[in-house]
């Protein structure tokens, strides 16, 4: 059977071919534009592999997307996007051509029935702002972004609802909370805390530092979008979270002590724009109707991404 991970050379989508490799006999073809979030070594690695296959392509432009068209796919699992906050605060053009229209180009070509089902993978983001006593998003939270990347994936999400409601095409939508793990950009809150304490140099703290963020690490957002292929239904959103709510000092300082760094080492900085205080997910619909259930815990898996970053930075990987 064949699977189609768009964004395969990015974090997640990286994980996720590296986990069907593991736990499958799927025939992968990963479907990249290798931007600069994207590991362009580890596809070539991955590609010595016969059931991996690499196409370098944009989602936005159709003739790329139908030279990846070219057999039957059990499933697309659509990972590829802008994904960095700051970045589309700065200029959000990028987000609005990936994340909009070239998801709006992939759902067209489900027309053409060249895959099953397609699972969308979005974000806690769209739902918004949690207050502190809030209860955690449900899957029925209201739409309500406030940067123009969540915007961007909200945007997808209802293109994606539409055409299931209007066309009943094969569609389920992901949304997750901040992963972490091994490949993720040194732009992100983690891995810029762990390259910054490595190399003795300041970390940037946005505004207070009490932002709530609700942490699931890769490997567990991996299972459970596996979970969902082979059990989810089409039509439904599904959220997944890792019940790690977090504040973002308390997590640099965890950083600092596992790594044995002072905390002189933070530096509170001006605040992002439209900051949201805190995300939190409820997860129990994917517990209860597909029996997810979360392998690692938050601190093992911390001390694990800190090790492999570690390891990569000695051995000037990255
Ligand atoms: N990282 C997180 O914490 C997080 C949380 C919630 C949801 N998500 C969502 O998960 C998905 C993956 O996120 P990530 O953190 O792995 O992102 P990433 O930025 O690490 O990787 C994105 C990948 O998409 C590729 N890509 C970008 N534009 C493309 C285009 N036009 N055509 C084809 N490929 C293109 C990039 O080359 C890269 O390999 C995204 O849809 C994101 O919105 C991420
Ligand atoms: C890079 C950086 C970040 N921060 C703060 C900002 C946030 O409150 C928190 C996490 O920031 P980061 O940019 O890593 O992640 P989010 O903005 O929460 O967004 C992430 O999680 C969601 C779910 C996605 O959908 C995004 O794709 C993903 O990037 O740390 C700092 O204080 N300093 C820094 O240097």
């Amino acid at each position: 059977m064949n699977i189609l991970v768009t964004g395969g050379a990015g974090f997640i989508g990286l994980n996720f071919v590296r986990h069907l490799l593991k736990t499958t006999l799927y025939n992968i073809t990963v479907f990249d534009y290798l931007t600069y979030a994207s590991h362009p070594k580890e596809i070539k690695q991955l590609t010595s592999h016969s059931r991996i296959r690499f196409i370098k392509g944009s989602i936005v432009n159709v003739r790329d997307i139908e030279a990846v068209m070219d057999q039957e796919y059990e499933a697309i699992i659509h990972f590829a996007a802008e994904s960095h906050v700051d970045k589309s605060i700065q200029n959000a053009g990028d987000f609005i051509q990936t994340n909009i229209v070239g998801t709006y180009q992939i759902l067209q070509q489900l027309f053409k029935g060249y895959a099953k089902k397609m699972i969308h993978i979005s974000t806690d983001e769209v739902y918004g702002n949690l207050n502190s006593t809030d209860l955690p998003f449900t899957e029925n939270s209201p739409l309500s972004p406030n940067n123009p990347y969540s915007a961007s994936k909200a945007s997808s999400d209802l293109l994606v609802r539409s055409y299931y409601e209007t066309f009943q095409l094969p569609l389920i939508t992901t949304r997750c909370g901040n992963n972490f793990g091994p490949f993720q950009h040194i732009e992100k809150f983690i891995p810029t805390i762990i390259y910054n304490a490595f190399y003795n140099q300041k970390i940037p703290l946005y505004g207070d530092g009490l932002q709530v963020r609700d942490w699931l690490f890769v490997e567990d957002h991996c299972q459970a979008i596996s979970l969902i292929l082979e059990k989810g239904k089409c039509g439904e959103v599904y959220n997944i979270g890792g019940g790690n709510e977090r504040t973002n000092i308390d997590v640099v300082r965890q950083i600092l002590e596992m790594m044995g760094k002072p905390e002189s080492l933070i530096e509170y900085v001006e605040d992002r724009k439209g900051h949201d205080r805190r995300y939190a997910i409820d997860s129990s619909k994917l517990q209860k109707e597909l029996g997810w259930k979360q392998a690692f815990y938050f601190d093992e898996s911390l001390k694990k991404t800190i090790q492999w970053y570690i390891n990569n930075f000695e051995g000037n990987l990255l």
